[in-house]
């Protein structure tokens, strides 16, 4: 990442100081057009530390998992068990070590879980095994494409939406709008920046995005305009660090006057047909 940060000054000269929108820093440090995710598929040392980064960011601080926030949304009926209903779908999800985290805290909350990533990704994570065991299964999904896990009661994104612009995450959450049933939510696990006043760990968080991916953390607000945009609508915020603002954003399908007409269903639910952009 120093190369990147090294070139900041560089880059905001040459882009007027305005907030970068495509390219970032790190394009001008690595004299690539591709973002970072695509130019890691060609730079696997550098993915393999990415993931092992991701894995271990916040170890020595209590797991989102230990009763921080509200489970409520975690439960399938009697029905969903039988039809095999996907109870997690973690949505780039990396190698997949939150949902062993999920599994470890709540053993009681039975379903299947699947976590998506880029196969080239997938293909480093050194833990397969012990997602295997814990019924965790693997699928490679590139998420600007149309979501597979159709219906699942939570879509779950840790740092993901964090790592786009507005118009990219847009597409990112109607995929996953347009493959929701009604009673599905969205939860986008990331900071919540206040209005003013921002800490330096939040700051931080902030600089890093723009600097690696022309991405930004962001308000409720703004959250509850992208989510807007999306074909959902915010439900609940939980903050459950208070120094970075790390925050479960919670998302249900929009009802509308569109969606509420025409409706299908997934999995014995309503599915909302979602929103185009
Ligand atoms: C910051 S990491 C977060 C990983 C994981 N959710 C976590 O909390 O550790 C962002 C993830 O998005 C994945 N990703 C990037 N572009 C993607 C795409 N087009 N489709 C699916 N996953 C993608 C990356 O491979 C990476 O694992």
């Amino acid at each position: 990442m120093t190369p990147a940060y090294n070139a900041i000054p560089k880059f905001l000269k040459e882009q007027a100081y305005k907030n970068p929108t495509k390219l970032a820093p790190f394009n001008l440090a690595y004299q690539t057009d591709l973002p970072v995710f695509k130019w890691r598929e060609s730079n696997p040392e550098n993915a393999k530390a990415g993931q092992a980064f991701m894995a271990a960011q916040r170890i020595g601080q209590r797991s989102v998992w230990d009763n921080q926030v509200p489970m409520q949304d975690f439960q399938l009926s009697r029905e969903d068990i039988v039809n095999d209903r996907v109870l997690v779908c973690d949505v780039g999800g990396g190698s997949g070590h939150q949902c062993l985290e999920f599994r470890k805290h709540h053993p009681q909350l039975t379903g299947r879980i699947v976590t998506e990533d880029l196969g080239t990704m997938q293909e480093l994570s050194t833990i397969c095994e012990d997602l295997a065991k814990e019924n965790i299964s693997m699928q490679p999904h590139d998420f600007f494409e149309e979501q597979p896990v159709k219906g699942a009661k939570v879509y779950y994104l840790r740092n993901v939406i964090h790592n786009w612009n507005d118009e990219p995450s847009k597409i990112i959450l109607s995929q996953i709008a347009k493959a929701m049933a009604s009673d599905s939510v969205v939860i986008v696990d990331d900071v919540i920046m206040p209005q003013v006043g921002a800490g330096w760990k939040q700051s931080s968080m902030d600089l890093a995005m723009m600097t690696m991916l022309a991405a930004m953390e962001r308000t409720k607000d703004h959250f509850s305009q992208l989510l807007n945009e999306s074909g959902l609508q915010l439900r609940d915020v939980w903050t459950y660090d208070s120094d970075y603002g790390d925050s479960f954003i919670v998302a249900v399908p929009k009802v509308d006057s569109k969606t509420a007409n025409g409706t299908s269903s997934i999995n014995g639910h309503a599915a909302s047909n979602g929103a185009s952009l």
